[in-house]
């Protein structure tokens, strides 16, 4: 996250850390979101079937062992069947990973709500990225959890032609883009958090893409897939598998 702050310990506690196993060192390389005690929700983008994975949850330092945080073997990963790692514009940019054994939910572990179908936020609606992606376009990933606050752009305005124009699609959601704050790699797959007029915390967004020119850059905000237009999908594979 560029131009985010230190979150506070644990205030996010369905943001977990996706972990490759590099030469027998384990590698942070996305974020997601943990939406039931054995499944966690996450970017498409962020899988590669030839590498190993661990889901590390309940963490806020990457660098410490943190009491309340448990890594977590995936038994399966499903990604969506439409998409293409050709064009991370065609969308679908979401995968869901079962996991080997239920977590136990705690106060550092706990679920993410997943927003109701085809509810689609306001311009300027405001929503937090969460994530330990680059602190600058490329720079390094952060060791705390970073948060910053990131309102939604309209589908409307995100897809005029000096923002994103075409790449942007109706089953993405649009936040940031002052060319301050953004999204970096390293919070692909991370939860874009919106609390609804319940005062409960919602993930609307799976960080998707950002410019290739970097990351905040202005009129190019953070690109998310839109959580609300994925409820049968995830419905469905988590009530067969
Ligand atoms: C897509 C991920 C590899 C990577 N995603 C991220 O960094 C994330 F954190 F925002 F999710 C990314 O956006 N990287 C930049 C360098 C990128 O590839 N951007 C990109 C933007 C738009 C398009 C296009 F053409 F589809 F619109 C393609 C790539």
């Amino acid at each position: 996250v560029v131009n985010g702050v230190d979150a506070r310990p644990h205030s996010w506690p369905w943001q977990i850390s996706l972990q490759y196993d590099k030469d027998g060192e384990w590698r942070h390389t996305c974020g997601g979101s943990l939406i039931a005690a054995n499944w966690v929700m996450t970017a498409a983008h962020c899988i590669n079937s030839k590498l190993t994975y661990r889901v590390f949850v309940g963490k806020h330092n990457l660098l410490e062992d943190e009491a309340g945080s448990k890594a977590i073997t995936p038994e399966t990963i499903v990604v969506h069947e439409k998409w293409n790692p050709i064009f991370v514009a065609f969308g679908n940019d979401i995968a869901l990973i079962k996991l080997s054994e239920p977590v136990t939910l705690s106060d550092t572990v706990e679920l993410g709500c997943i927003p109701p179908t085809e509810s689609i936020l306001p311009n300027d609606y405001p929503c937090y990225i969460t994530g330990w992606g680059r602190l600058y376009t490329g720079g390094p990933i952060a060791d705390n959890l970073q948060q910053a606050l990131m309102p939604v752009v309209d589908h409307e305005t995100c897809s005029k032609p000096d923002w994103w124009s075409i790449a942007v699609r109706t089953t993405m959601v649009c936040a940031g883009g002052d060319g301050i704050v953004a999204g970096c790699n390293g919070d692909s797959g991370g939860p874009l958090n919106c609390k609804n007029a319940d005062g409960v915390w919602e993930v609307h967004g799976i960080a998707s893409f950002v410019s290739g020119l970097g990351c905040n850059f202005e009129k190019k905000p953070t690109v998310f897939t839109r959580v609300s237009a994925f409820n049968d999908w995830i419905d469905n594979v988590t009530l067969t598998l």
